[in-house]
């Protein structure tokens, strides 16, 4: 389905990406792990189109990724959620939903300001979407209150939400556990895993809590230094000595 082969890239002296290649099969959860500096986000960048490799190839399916624009990734069914969140403070929380919405639907945003009855109609759809997603994320209650000020882990399923309303068939998820509680972490786990069960999507997981990508992934990638060291099933990455030995002698 995903891809990754023999991706290099490089940022004036640094090389950032030094061949890197796994694959992301279909309706798979697949980890992506590795030290500070191993070039998680750099990978996750070149699929989202936002860095150009400077060799290898990326394809999805029969698309070769790297001749798509990076505001054409979401029409290929790729969506992603962001380290930092990436939320209008001000907007709802089905605003923030539909937002997502915006950069896959059609007729577009052009067609919708001017009232258009195709695009009413593609609108009113999105929002019963939108909908359906927040009730199976538990945010219904939330629907109308502003981002701001909501505890981060609602803030996270918010991202989610937004992420899913552009039905993807691959989830990019930027350290999704980052600055959750151990009992979010789990809970956060759960839904993901049910996510997938209802909506059926495969994801690749960027991520440093061990026990979520041990727990939630199918199939684990380790990265260092700009390369793939270990690919297999998480209970064996999690043991093979060059994982080990790049979280420096502490067992992953
Ligand atoms: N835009 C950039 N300009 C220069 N160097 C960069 C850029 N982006 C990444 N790098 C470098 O590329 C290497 C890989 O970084 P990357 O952020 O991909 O690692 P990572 O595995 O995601 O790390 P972390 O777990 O800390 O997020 C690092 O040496 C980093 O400093």
């Amino acid at each position: 389905m995903l891809n990754v082969s023999d991706v290099a890239l490089s940022f004036g002296g640094i090389r950032a990406l030094d061949s890197v290649g796994f694959t992301v099969a279909t309706d798979e959860i697949c980890g992506l792990i590795g030290p500070n500096g191993a070039g998680k986000t750099s990978i996750f960048n070149c699929i989202t189109r936002i860095y150009q490799p400077d060799s290898g190839s990326i394809t999805y399916g029969d698309t070769d990724l790297l001749t798509v624009p990076r505001h054409k990734i979401v029409r290929e069914g790729i969506a992603r959620t962001f380290q930092n969140l990436a939320l209008w403070p001000q907007q709802s929380v089905l605003e923030n939903t539909i937002i997502g919405a915006h950069s896959s639907s059609t007729p577009g945003l052009l067609a919708s300001a001017v009232g258009w009855p195709a695009s009413r109609k593609a609108a009113k759809q999105v929002e019963r979407d939108a909908w359906d997603l927040l009730e199976l994320l538990g945010l219904t209650d939330l629907a109308s209150h502003p981002a701001a000020g909501l505890p981060f882990g609602t803030l996270k399923r918010v991202e989610l939400a937004r992420a899913l309303i552009s039905r993807p068939t691959l989830l990019l998820l930027d350290e999704p556990a980052g600055g959750l509680t151990h009992a979010e972490v789990d809970e956060l786990g759960d839904l993901i895993l049910e996510l997938r069960r209802e909506l059926g999507f495969s994801a690749l997981l960027v991520e440093h809590h061990m026990g979520m990508v041990m727990r939630i992934c199918d199939h684990v990638v380790a990265m260092d230094f700009g390369r793939t060291i270990a690919d297999g099933l998480p209970d064996d990455v999690k043991r093979d000595p060059a994982v080990v030995s790049a979280y420096l002698g502490t067992a992953a």
